[in-house]
């Protein structure tokens, strides 16, 4: 008897680790529904299929002609005009190659490249977004922003008004739109890039959010956006599913027996995420003497090429105070006692880890979603404060701020279970099942 062939889902993420961890979650969960999952990544990205159990199919991002190998040397827009230029007609082939059996794409928004492929080739497209639903909705408004003269059409704030896109919900400053990184011309080519994912999505029936239902449930019309796509929050995807091997980078280990050593909910955890994350040297240098100042053991992750910002014999004098590490087992470290602060960017997955592991945050956002994550841990959640820079006084006043309000745990600890508790894992789950059977019929 012919054995029936497993339905494939394609799953297409942004090439940048905040990014392809999620979706490689959620194809883990896939399979637990009788699906082949293939996730598509460019061949940069060195990931073993065997060790995350998932089928991985590489691409060419084009950027390996030019002799990039690795990660670094891939800024926002060459990994942009690859997507563009480059993926499609890979992605179109490999669609079309397939003799059966395909019940949909999964596209991140921000590789929106892929629902033209999907639709050019008659394939079922859902959108996945890797953030909170509170900045798909603020990039959705671009048009009501024009239109209200909030924005000019270059997507430059024409007041100094703070944003506040309902009411309850916290307000971010209109210079932390998250479309403002870099120079005049980045801004702009940046607005241009969220204006045509947005079109894009205009077409999808449905939007997988790796975000809980909670942050959806307060507003009525956030479960539908005005263009009828259907909104389906299926996360935090890192409570449902772990993956081991799913970094880009080697994990320095070593942290862990450190930290085993330590006092309970004594260490400063720092980590600025993998995408957007320099901070720029003056700032390094800043931070690195100014937590030698408090005197409290620490975990910093720092690559290599960030160290240049660190004074002659920093790393000797602060050797037995702390520990700077390359890349770490961040959820490991998040999870252990020793740790009782975080000095995170505020990228959506580190913050979900660190609400799972119930720790209290210090918020220094770089760019992009990251004002608006801080915004609600700061303003909303209450389990968190923001610093505005790397003085000695900055550090302290936040960790003296952070660790001395008594409230904080027992809003933490509501939170977590608002997240990951079980009714907020049934419901994500149910909403995955439902999207799969009405993709399936
Ligand atoms: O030493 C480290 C540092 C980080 N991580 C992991 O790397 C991921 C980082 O993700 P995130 O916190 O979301 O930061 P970025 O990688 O910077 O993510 C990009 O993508 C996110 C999702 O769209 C956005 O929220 C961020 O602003 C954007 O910078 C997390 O799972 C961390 O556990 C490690 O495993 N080891």
């Amino acid at each position: 008897m012919k054995c029936k062939k497993k339905s494939k889902v394609f799953l297409v993420p942004y090439p940048a680790q905040g990014h392809v961890t999620p979706m490689l979650k959620l194809a883990s969960l896939l399979v637990n529904h009788g699906i082949n999952p293939i996730v598509i990544i460019p061949n940069f990205i060195k990931i073993d299929s065997k060790d995350v159990n998932i089928s991985i199919m590489s691409i060419s991002d084009g950027l390996d002609q030019d002799g990039l190998t690795t990660s670094s040397g891939r800024d926002f827009f060459a990994i942009e005009k690859s997507m563009e230029n480059y993926m499609p007609c890979q992605l179109e082939t490999i669609i079309r190659d397939q003799e059966d059996g395909i019940v949909c794409l999964i596209v991140d928004l921000l590789a929106s490249w892929a629902i033209e492929i999907a639709n050019k080739c008659g394939v079922h497209v859902a959108g996945f977004w890797p953030a909170m639903l509170a900045t798909y909705k603020l990039i959705n408004s671009i048009p009501e922003m024009l239109h209200d003269g909030i924005i000019s059409e270059t997507g430059c704030p024409l007041h100094n008004d703070s944003i506040c896109q309902s009411f309850g919900q916290p307000t971010i400053r209109p210079q932390d739109l998250p479309w403002l990184i870099g120079n005049p011309n980045a801004r702009i080519s940046r607005f241009k890039f969220w204006t045509r994912a947005m079109e894009r999505t205009r077409t999808l029936e449905w939007l997988l959010i790796n975000t809980f239902q909670d942050e959806c449930h307060n507003n009525k019309d956030q479960n539908t956006t005005n263009f009828d796509t259907k909104i389906l929050p299926i996360g935090p995807l890192n409570t449902h599913v772990t993956i081991k091997n799913s970094s880009f980078w080697e994990e320095d280990l070593s942290c862990m027996n450190w930290l085993d050593k330590q006092v309970v909910n004594s260490v400063l955890y720092i980590s600025f995420g993998s995408w957007v994350s320099p901070i720029g040297e003056a700032k390094v240098n800043s931070l690195a003497l100014a937590l030698e100042a408090t005197k409290r053991p620490f975990i910093w992750v720092l690559g290599p090429l960030w160290r240049q910002g660190l004074q002659k014999g920093y790393l000797e004098r602060i050797s037995k105070q702390g520990k700077i590490v390359s890349w770490a087992p961040q959820m490991d470290v998040l999870q252990h006692e020793g740790v009782g602060c975080y000095l995170t960017h505020c990228g959506w997955n580190s913050t979900m880890e660190a609400i799972q592991s119930k720790k209290r945050l210090m918020c220094y956002p770089v760019a992009g979603d990251q004002f608006v994550n801080c915004a609600y841990i700061v303003q909303k959640w209450r389990i968190g404060v923001m610093i505005d820079g790397f003085g000695v006084k900055d550090l302290e006043g936040g960790l003296r701020k952070v660790m001395e309000d008594d409230g904080m745990s027992e809003r933490i600890d509501r939170l977590n279970e608002m997240t990951t508790g079980k009714v907020a894992s049934c419901k994500a789950m149910d909403n995955l099942t439902t999207f799969l059977s009405s993709v399936r019929m």
